[in-house]
């Protein structure tokens, strides 16, 4: 499946798919298999049998009573195995609805003959003939991550809490632990907890070379962020709690609802959460590592040649587009993110991936105010995160910071107060950034898209911003512009208004 077909998956009608083929086609395939290595024995403890016992003993009552995000979680990365490349192709948004529809439609006298059935013995033998050496190319990986995508993605996620398909996978999470094959995990990736790997301080002191001064990176809200290297041989950032008393208090609090709240999202262009460490006052989290930094720095103090192309800040805009859009969809309604060009890191392939989306909503949403001149005042919505990520947009074209220093030490201003009336006025070029040098004429059509957006999302009005799905659409449509140098008549206003909704 690629990523234009995931991307429609969002907005497709989740209740309206039909199981039918699908559930035919788990059958034909488990079929196929032969069920003499099934048994009960195994430390890979049957997932089949513990899903089949999930599903016996699923009342009405205790259907929809499990918290959160399940055991596809829990099962994707105790077999640790999930890469992005893997993520958008499985089918396992047609496996859950028709494993939904089957356990819908179960009674006792047709379980056996029951298409979820065959898929427990069927995933048992895909377990079992998976070793720890070749589970990252076998399919239940890529199954469990798209059983969670499918949770969070079904109905925009924002009734995921309610859905069958989140209970059932919540159920069978809750019941693999209490089975014991948490015990499978440990086995597989060391210390597991709940999908994270769980760090020894002593670990990450080693990481870290006692957290030396040498291996600081930054310094965020959550405390001073370390690059460090783990014994095997991954490079991880790890944040660490400060010290104050005012941050510890509000850490003490935060940090259980940040581990839960981060240990669910994974997708490309988000950076994932590893695990952490709590020991006495030490609150420790540890990230994948962004070799490339923040786009703040490149964008304001290291100017690197690699961003002097539009066709790279236009990728990057489009990356962190999709990141903010999947947490839109996945977090519902109540959390938002604060989009800023530090908060947007680049990997090692120039990849843009969201961070750090949490710390200050987490707060808001867990109602905790712990000083208002800190943060300021914060209040996130949907809309204002479209804001904030067209100020990301006018910065990538303009290079200026969000607030630039007025001419001659005079009235600080915005970018966007420097940037929207000469795109409205069609003098885009006047503003963009001279380190990136004149558009070419197929560029520049492409730029005007991404300015025309960039303009949509800072309206005044959160009405009148578009949605992240649109900007989606309009980046991409901007990219495939830039790549594609045969285009060039000029875009339509039609076009560029397209941008609102
Ligand atoms: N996963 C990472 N990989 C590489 N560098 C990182 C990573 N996370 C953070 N950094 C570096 O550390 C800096 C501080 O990050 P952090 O997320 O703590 O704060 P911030 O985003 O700058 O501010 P705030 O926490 O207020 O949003 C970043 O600007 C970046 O340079």
């Amino acid at each position: 499946m690629d990523t234009e077909s995931v991307e429609s998956i969002e907005m497709w009608n989740y209740g309206t798919f039909d199981a039918l083929s699908f559930s035919l086609a788990v059958d034909n395939e488990i079929r196929s298999r032969t069920s003499s290595n099934l048994g009960a024995s195994s430390p890979l403890h049957s997932f089949a049998s513990l899903l089949d016992i999930a599903i016996r003993s699923r009342t009405s009552s205790n259907w929809e009573t499990s918290s959160a995000n399940s055991y596809a979680f829990g099962l994707d990365n105790a077999i640790r195995s999930r890469t992005s490349s893997n993520w958008e192709t499985s089918s396992a948004y047609s496996f859950a609805f028709g494993v939904d529809t089957a356990i819908r439609s179960r009674t006792s006298s047709n379980w056996e003959t029951s298409s979820a059935h065959s898929f427990a013995f069927g995933e048992d033998s895909a377990i079992r003939s998976s070793t720890p050496s070749n589970f990252g190319s076998s399919r239940v990986p890529s199954f469990a991550s798209g059983v969670d995508y499918v949770i969070r993605s079904s109905n925009g996620g924002t009734d995921s809490e309610t859905s069958p398909v989140h209970g059932f996978a919540s159920e069978v999470y809750s019941r693999t632990v209490a089975a014991g094959s948490s015990q499978m995990a440990s086995n597989v990736t060391g210390h597991v907890a709940k999908g994270l790997q769980l760090f020894s301080r002593a670990e990450l002191v080693a990481a870290t070379n006692n957290f030396s001064l040498h291996n600081k990176i930054g310094v965020g809200s959550f405390g001073v962020v370390y690059g460090g290297l783990l014994v095997d041989g991954r490079e991880v950032a790890i944040k660490r709690n400060e010290t104050s008393p005012k941050m510890k208090e509000f850490q003490k609090i935060v940090f259980g609802y940040l581990v839960t709240f981060l240990r669910r999202l994974h997708h490309e262009h988000l950076v994932g959460l590893v695990g952490f460490c709590e020991e006495k006052d030490e609150k420790l989290l540890v990230y994948e590592y962004m070799k490339n930094g923040s786009l703040y720095d490149h964008l304001h103090h290291k100017g690197s040649a690699e961003l002097n192309s539009w066709k790279m800040r236009i990728k990057i805009a489009l990356d962190a587009s999709r990141g903010i859009k999947y947490l839109h969809y996945y977090a519902g309604t109540n959390i938002y993110r604060d989009i800023k060009s530090s908060n947007i890191l680049l990997d090692d392939t120039w990849t843009a991936r969201v961070s750090d989306f949490g710390l200050s909503s987490l707060m808001k949403a867990v109602g905790i105010i712990i000083d208002p001149e800190y943060y300021g005042q914060y209040v996130l919505t949907a809309k204002s995160e479209v804001y904030a990520f067209g100020v990301v947009l006018l910065e990538l074209l303009t290079g200026k910071r969000h607030i630039l220093c007025g001419e001659d030490g005079g009235t600080p201003l915005s970018v966007v107060e420097f940037a929207v009336p000469p795109i409205l006025g069609g003098d885009l070029a006047k503003i963009l950034d001279p380190r990136v040098g004149a558009p070419h004429v197929n560029e520049a059509k492409a730029v005007e898209l991404v300015a025309f957006t960039a303009i949509h999302c800072v309206n005044l009005e959160g009405k009148d911003r578009p949605s992240l799905a649109k900007i989606v659409v309009n980046l991409k449509k901007a990219l495939a512009i830039i790549c594609d140098s045969s285009t060039h008549d000029s875009i339509s206003s039609r076009t560029i208004f397209d941008v609102s909704e």
